[in-house]
């Protein structure tokens, strides 16, 4: 049976007249693993702060696990949030940040926490002021999966590591996810990188849902094709396209809709060629203005780079 983890209804978050997010309403699945994605400024943070009861909502409900959490502390403690500007009391070193961790989350694990300590070769002497970037966002990813938090948010939590050390994030949260469900929702721009990860998506865009669906039903609902302009143009005539782009005589585009045995006859009979979209090519033409969407350069995905 599917349960609920985190319903929002109506949420809307302003700043200064200006709606980070708007009218956002979401029942987001317990015991799976869900991507926030979107390009910047598309409201994720803002999403993840309010659902943790780091700020509130201009308007509109929030509920974890039947609960709002700004009444209720209990349901404080059954959330971890991972951010990457967490800030640490001046003098704390590594000790120190793991034994408030371990006190305040109901479920943490000493084990797990040294394992990861010893991947992420974290570093026990320095405080944790003077760590790498990579070295704090291993901090955090430690903190996060270690506190087995019930609910457990990841806002970007790759920023600085290498790939090395990203390989591990992924690997030791799918471990740890099968041996103890529960609740993760993370944000990533990485979404080739980390599409292995998701079970669902919610995909943002200026603040509103766009997209709020399983992985697999995401991808059979958009197809890329590409070939000749002139036959491209024939192709799109009366159909939704989601992106597209040009470069001399050719083209490509991502048209929104299951491909149909008509649609596949179509487009073979034009000499047009037709590829599945990833998911990152798929939040890439989410992202574009669907009235004109149109490109001629090297696409504009967001970047890969840590
Ligand atoms: N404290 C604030 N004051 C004013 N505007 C804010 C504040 N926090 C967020 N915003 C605005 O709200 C919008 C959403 O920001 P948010 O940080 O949630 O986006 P995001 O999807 O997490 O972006 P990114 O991928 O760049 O991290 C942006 O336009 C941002 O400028």
């Amino acid at each position: 049976m599917t349960t609920t983890a985190i319903e929002t209804r109506g949420v809307s978050r302003h700043y200064r007249g200006a709606a980070a997010l708007d009218d956002v309403t979401l029942d987001i699945r317990a015991n799976v693993i869900t991507g926030l994605l979107g390009r910047n400024g598309a409201g994720k943070t803002t999403l993840m702060a309010l659902l943790t009861a780091q700020d509130r909502p201009s308007s509109g409900t929030i509920s974890v696990a039947g609960h709002d959490p700004f009444e209720r502390s209990a349901t404080i403690e059954q959330m971890c949030f991972v951010r990457d500007n967490q800030r640490y009391p001046d003098d704390y070193k590594l000790k120190h940040a793991i034994r408030a961790a371990a006190i305040f989350y109901p479920h943490w694990s000493q084990e797990l926490a040294d394992r990861l300590i010893a991947k992420f070769r974290i570093p026990t002497k320095p405080v944790v002021k003077k760590f790498s970037r990579g070295q704090l966002s291993a901090l955090g990813i430690v903190l996060g999966l270690a506190s087995r938090a019930p609910i457990t948010f990841f806002d970007e939590p790759y920023l600085g590591l290498d790939a090395t050390a990203r390989g591990v994030f992924y690997d030791e949260l799918l471990r740890d996810y099968a041996e103890h469900p529960r609740t993760i929702i993370l944000s990533t721009h990485l979404i080739d990188e980390m599409d292995r990860l998701l079970e669902r998506v919610i995909i943002l865009e200026q603040g509103r849902v766009v997209r709020h669906a399983d992985v697999e039903e995401l991808r059979g609902d958009a197809y890329q094709i590409a070939g000749k302009a002139s036959a491209l143009e024939t192709y799109l005539a009366g159909r939704e396209i989601l992106s597209r782009r040009g470069m001399g005589g050719l083209g490509s585009a991502v048209v929104n809709g299951a491909l149909t045995p008509a649609d596949r006859e179509a487009a073979l009979g034009l000499g047009l060629e037709l590829t599945p979209v990833s998911l990152q090519d798929l939040v890439a033409a989410y992202g574009f203005d669907r009235e004109g969407a149109e490109t001629t350069a090297t696409p504009s995905y967001e970047g890969n780079a840590a």
